[in-house]
């Protein structure tokens, strides 16, 4: 993109932008010096149990809803058409479940980090593994997430790259580590808010500018944007019903389910019902979020009056190009963009210094004292958010930016691959009462594996299901004075129809977390029974969630017991004395 054709920002621009920063900081900056000042691990971490279901519902949905969605989603439908809106079908039990199978086991356990769970069915060692697996997960997406609204914005406004990395990583490091947990829900709140409106701003003028929704359905009718529905069985097909509304079930559960981020606020809630609630509202504003990208993504496709590239960023010259005639507007979609962005670097600090402190510190300092182990969270807290991880991640992609296109698809194949292992390492400890910790390690060991390989190898092999680039894309990407590189990646699309291995490496990555799921109960299961499998007297009450005694109801209850099928009953004594008092049941 030539720099003559950089959008520039007005006055108006950055003093919305800098307000809705320092709004967020404002809000960290009050749970720092309200409520209980943030002394105790309880409050910094867990926001004292004493949250309501409105406010956790939102920050669930800013926590996943970060500026790689805001832009990757209108750029997908831009390019292959709305397919992708099919996940929303994924949405019902992808938050049903999290709701009626993982809150349930994972609340009355009143953890802190729920990989605590790990050690308390299957064992310490488990729980190690289950812990750095996600901050290994945590740590590349942080710096997806901060790196894509900063290389969109640079390419497209000349906007300092480095100044939008470090100026977003400290407004997040104050609020986050002066008003915890309690300071980043309720930012997320206020920044949920800020997406919707730079969404919706976007989509109200981008449909005034092209006559209006009237002439934007003719249009989409006729432009055969609305992609019908695929019920095509091939697995290696990128985006069909099947990939997507139930493969995107179990990348669902591996967020919503089992994700520190998202339990964290499951517990943070200050009863199990308030914590299911959140789960169900959390469903309307995930649709609206989904709509409102995909909409985005059809309005730029008929407004679409100039040829871009199909790289991530032509959705913000879009917008910069069309709101550029309304001061203030492009301000706000910057703001949405840092807001996504922001909302989910915060749960994702806040997540990272609860299970670093909980998993890895609290366990070889059990007498550290409350006011010390505070300040050992906010310490962890600037540790994450001193940019090792993120500059070393974001001077990676620098290199690594010809060859992997920082999207909407990186983001879900790495939940795929890293989530979806550890989602099976919890469906074994819940389900499968038989599960012993050597299969437990064996399984997640083995699913890690195979869904790496996967992944990785569909990222160097040439007949890969690689996405059919639309040809305005292609035609855009050759006339661009686009470097050679991308006209070699270009050439190694050609579409060959892949067989053995290669089929293999063309799973589509909205499979990886079904897969790599099964893969670990599986190998767990094998090897469970080949090492004596668990009795059941071993296992710890309220591990087990008795699916087959909830599936097999009918059965009589002597039956059921022949079937091992464990009722939940409550937490061991150990947990209920060292949990202190117990809540009033509201
Ligand atoms: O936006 C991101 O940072 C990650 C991509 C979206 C993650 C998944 S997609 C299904 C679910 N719905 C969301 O809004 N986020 C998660
Ligand atoms: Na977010």
């Amino acid at each position: 993109m030539d720099p003559s054709d950089q959008k520039h920002f007005t006055a108006v621009d950055y003093v919305i932008f800098a307000v809705l920063l320092a709004a967020s900081m404002g809000i960290g900056l009050y749970h720092a010096l309200s409520g209980g000042r943030q002394r105790t691990t309880q409050e910094f971490l867990m926001a004292d149990r004493s949250m309501s279901c409105l406010p956790v519902s939102l920050s669930l949905i800013a926590s996943f809803q970060s500026a790689v969605a805001i832009i990757g989603v209108p750029a997908e439908i831009y390019t292959h058409g709305t397919q992708y809106w099919f996940i929303g079908c994924a949405y019902f039990l992808g938050l049903l479940i999290p709701a009626h199978v993982f809150i349930p086991v994972l609340y009355k356990l009143r953890l802190s980090s729920t990989y605590e769970y790990l050690e308390l069915r299957f064992s310490k060692a488990v729980r190690i593994c289950g812990t750095l697996t996600f901050i290994f997960q945590t740590v590349v997406y942080m710096g997806v997430c901060v790196y894509t609204p900063a290389f969109a914005l640079n390419a497209v406004t000349g906007f300092e790259l480095w100044g939008a990395v470090l100026a977003t990583g400290l407004a997040c490091t104050l609020y986050t580590t002066m008003g915890g947990l309690k300071a980043v829900i309720w930012t997320d709140v206020f920044q949920t808010a800020v997406m919707f409106a730079g969404q919706l701003a976007v989509i109200v003028v981008g449909v005034n500018q092209t006559g209006g929704a009237s002439e934007v359905w003719r249009k989409v009718w006729e432009g055969n944007r609305i992609s019908a529905l695929n019920l095509n069985p091939d697995p290696t097909e990128r985006h069909t019903f099947w990939t997507l509304g139930v493969g995107g079930v179990f990348l669902m559960l591996s967020l919503y389910g089992v994700n520190q981020a998202q339990v964290q606020r499951y517990l943070s809630a200050r009863t199990e019902k308030e914590a299911v609630r959140s789960c169900y509202m959390a469903f309307p504003s995930l649709q609206l979020s989904l709509a409102l990208s995909c909409v985005m993504g059809l309005v730029m496709f008929y407004a679409n009056t100039l040829h871009f590239g199909c790289f991530p960023q032509m959705v913000i010259y879009f917008v910069m190009d069309m709101l550029e005639g309304f001061p203030g507007l492009p301000g706000l979609f910057v703001a949405c963009l840092f807001s996504a962005a922001l909302s989910t670097i915060s749960s994702a600090f806040n997540s990272l210094a609860t299970v670093t402190m909980e998993d890895l510190v609290k366990p070889h300092v059990p007498a550290m004292t409350e006011a010390r182990a505070t300040l050992v969270s906010k310490a962890l807290g600037w540790l994450f958010t001193s940019y090792a991880p993120i500059t070393a991640v974001t001077f990676l992609t620098e290199r690594a930016l010809i060859v992997v296109v920082f999207d909407l698809q990186v983001a879900l194949k790495l939940f795929g691959m890293v989530g979806g292992p550890v989602l099976g390492l919890f469906c074994l400890g819940m389900f499968f009462p038989w599960a012993n910790p050597t299969g437990a390690m064996a399984g997640l060991g083995a699913g890690l594996a195979l869904s790496f390989w996967v992944g990785i190898g569909s990222i160097f092999n040439r007949s890969s299901g690689a996405r059919p680039l639309s040809a305005g894309c292609r035609a855009a990407l050759l006339s661009d004075n686009s470097t050679s590189a991308v006209h070699t990646a270009l050439d190694n699309l050609t579409l060959s129809k892949p067989s053995g291995l290669n089929r293999f490496y063309s799973l589509s990555y909205m499979w990886y977390s079904a897969f790599s799921c099964f893969a670990v109960i599986l190998i767990g299961l094998i090897i469970s029974f080949l090492t004596g499998p668990m009795k059941e007297e071993d296992v710890t009450p309220g591990t087990i969630y008795p699916v087959f005694g909830k599936l097999l109801c009918f059965l009589p209850e002597h039956l059921k017991k022949k079937l091992c099928c464990v009722t939940p009953r409550g937490p061991t004594v150990s947990k209920i004395m060292d949990a202190g008092p117990i809540p009033s049941i509201s």
